[in-house]
């Protein structure tokens, strides 16, 4: 497996991957040499510098994306979900760093820092020219309440600062004891005497500050952006700058980086640093580790720790669940392979303790399984979802709260243009998924290899006439379960097999009296 690492990130990281990975480190490559190099990877590891676009993706044959650091706007998410790629990122790291750094433009566009230490280098002592304004009793406006945005709330409050938020996402208890007003957009822009920004760049968010916000915020306000450059529209934040709306700015991301010409730039109440947000020895070496331990996860088939496009699973949850990913698979597997019909429902039902866990992994597992047979490229954890919705079928979870103690029970109920079908399966030990039921009847099939499933008629001498013919044609029964409705009603065999059975063998059994169908089915 190969590593390319693109940006700049800290050598522990490098070390961990390099302990289990052969890695390249190329942080001088242009667009057209990284395309051209790109396909001989599994992974890319990169920081805001590298763009990985669709165009780069869809020549590659990248298993995973780790992106050192939280926001991944330069990564097309969209185009590496729809090619089953993994995007993981490192989102804790610099939580502190960002914050800190929001910390230290404030003070210093406030106290005009950068501009008194710029003027006293060249030799001047102007006193009064660099006269500032003081932060606490002051209010401060966060727009964005998520990890770096309350550490922020936090810390302006014990500056003394009032606090009014704006993050329509979150739920007011998650920032119940951070004394902050969660108000609406609005009202943080009228009322804020410094604004700063903590969202991540999306559709909604670009540009969610232009002509029209600056019009509603105090005279003299001051603006710190530590998020991403297009947040905030830079034309109309210049004119703002320049009319004296806006007293002051700080700005540390800009939307084309780097800013080369950006008027910003040219005008004294602007300062600035180059995307330096998470650039703290401490931050780095952790979002480098976090990053590379997720490569190594995702290479390996293990579950990562922070996922971008992909469902996850509570940390304390994850042995528990693990075998059931795995069970939920082989079910969906085993489903597409014995019955027909167009899929048009799935529902996961979960019962014991799964109905108490966190179990979208565990439904997007089965679905990967539906998929697997049908796709001439595989579906895996990370597409099957938006396959499946692309191709219409409709999935639904449901718990059931009754037996809280006992293992979790997983059933997929199907439903297709021609039947509703069910699956069943459970977990009995650590690690030993079952198949308990397929529709009415139950049965305990290891769902491993290769497995006969036969529906026919309760009665004597047709588990014998199937054993003679396998027999006959050198095929090892390895165990054998049969279920049934009633006393000489229907019944379902299934028998595991050690070898292949040919379709030649396949249409003798068919062919015994009584036996309405054989399936041979790999799992
Ligand atoms: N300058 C730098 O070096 C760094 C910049 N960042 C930027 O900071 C951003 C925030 O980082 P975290 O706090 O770790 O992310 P986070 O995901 O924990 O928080 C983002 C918050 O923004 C809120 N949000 C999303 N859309 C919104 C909208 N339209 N209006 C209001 N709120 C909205 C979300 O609900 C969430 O609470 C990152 O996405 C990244 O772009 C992060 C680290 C370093
Ligand atoms: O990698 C960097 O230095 C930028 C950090 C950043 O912007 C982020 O983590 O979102």
């Amino acid at each position: 497996m190969r590593v390319l690492v693109s940006d700049k990130i800290a050598k522990e990281g490098i070390d961990i991957l390099k302990s289990e990975l052969k890695v390249d480190v190329r942080t001088d490559l242009t667009p057209d040499q990284l395309r051209e190099i790109i396909k001989d990877y599994d992974a890319l590891v990169v920081r805001s510098q590298t763009k990985v676009t669709k165009d780069l993706i869809e020549c590659s044959n990248l298993k995973v994306i780790g992106r050192a650091g939280v926001g991944v706007d330069n990564i097309d998410v969209e185009a590496a979900t729809l090619k089953g790629i993994l995007v993981v990122n490192a989102p804790e790291g610099n939580t502190i760093a960002a914050c800190e750094h929001t910390f230290a433009l404030m003070f210093a566009v406030a106290r005009k820092i950068p501009q008194a230490v710029s003027s006293l280098k060249s030799g001047r002592w102007e006193r009064n020219k660099f006269t500032g304004v003081q932060l606490s009793g002051k209010t401060l406006g966060v727009i964005g309440l998520g990890r770096i945005g309350k550490e922020v709330a936090k810390r302006a409050s014990s500056l003394g600062m009032n606090v009014v938020g704006y993050d329509p996402y979150i739920a007011r208890e998650n920032v119940e004891n951070l004394n902050i007003k969660l108000t609406d957009l609005d009202e943080v822009l009228r009322t804020s005497d410094f604004i700063t920004f903590h969202v991540p760049l999306t559709k909604a968010t670009r540009r969610m500050i232009g002509e029209e916000q600056f019009k509603i915020m105090k005279d003299g306000v001051y603006i710190i952006n530590c998020a991403r450059g297009g947040i905030i529209d830079e034309k109309a934040l210049y004119d703002a700058l320049v009319s004296g709306k806006v007293a002051g700015c700080a700005l540390d991301v800009f939307e084309k980086e780097p800013p080369e010409d950006n008027p910003l730039l040219s005008l004294d109440n602007v300062i600035a640093t180059p995307h330096l947000g998470a650039s703290t020895a401490e931050a780095q070496i952790v979002v480098a580790e976090e990053v590379a331990k997720d490569i190594i996860r995702a290479l390996k088939g293990e579950i990562v720790k922070n996922p971008v496009n992909m469902v996850s699973v509570r940390p304390e949850e994850y042995s528990f669940i693990l075998p059931y990913i795995r069970l939920a698979e082989k079910m969906g597997c085993l489903y597409t392979q014995l019955k027909n019909g167009r899929i048009q429902e799935v529902e996961m039902i979960y019962g014991g303790r799964l109905a108490n866990m966190d179990v979208k992994l565990v439904t997007t597992a089965g679905i990967k399984g539906l998929l697997s047979n049908i796709l001439q490229v595989p579906a895996n954890l990370i597409n099957a979802p938006i396959i499946a919705r692309d191709r219409g079928i409709k999935i639904t979870e449901k718990k059931i709260k009754e037996d809280e103690d006992a293992p979790g029970t997983v059933t997929m109920r199907v439903t297709t243009d021609k039947e509703v079908g069910t699956i069943s399966g459970c977990v009995f030990e650590k690690d030993s998924p079952r198949i308990t039921g397929i529709d009415d009847y139950k049965i305990d099939l290891i769902p491993e290899g290769y497995v006969l499933i036969t529906n026919h008629k309760d009665k004597p001498g047709i588990v014998g006439k199937v054993g003679t013919i396998l027999g006959k044609n050198d095929i090892n029964i390895a165990s054998m379960q049969l279920g049934r409705k009633s006393y000489r009603g229907d019944a379902l065999m299934a028998l595991s097999v050690d070898e292949e059975i040919p379709e030649s063998v396949l249409k003798e059994i068919k062919a015994i009296e009584d036996l309405k169908d054989a399936v041979f089915v790999k799992l």
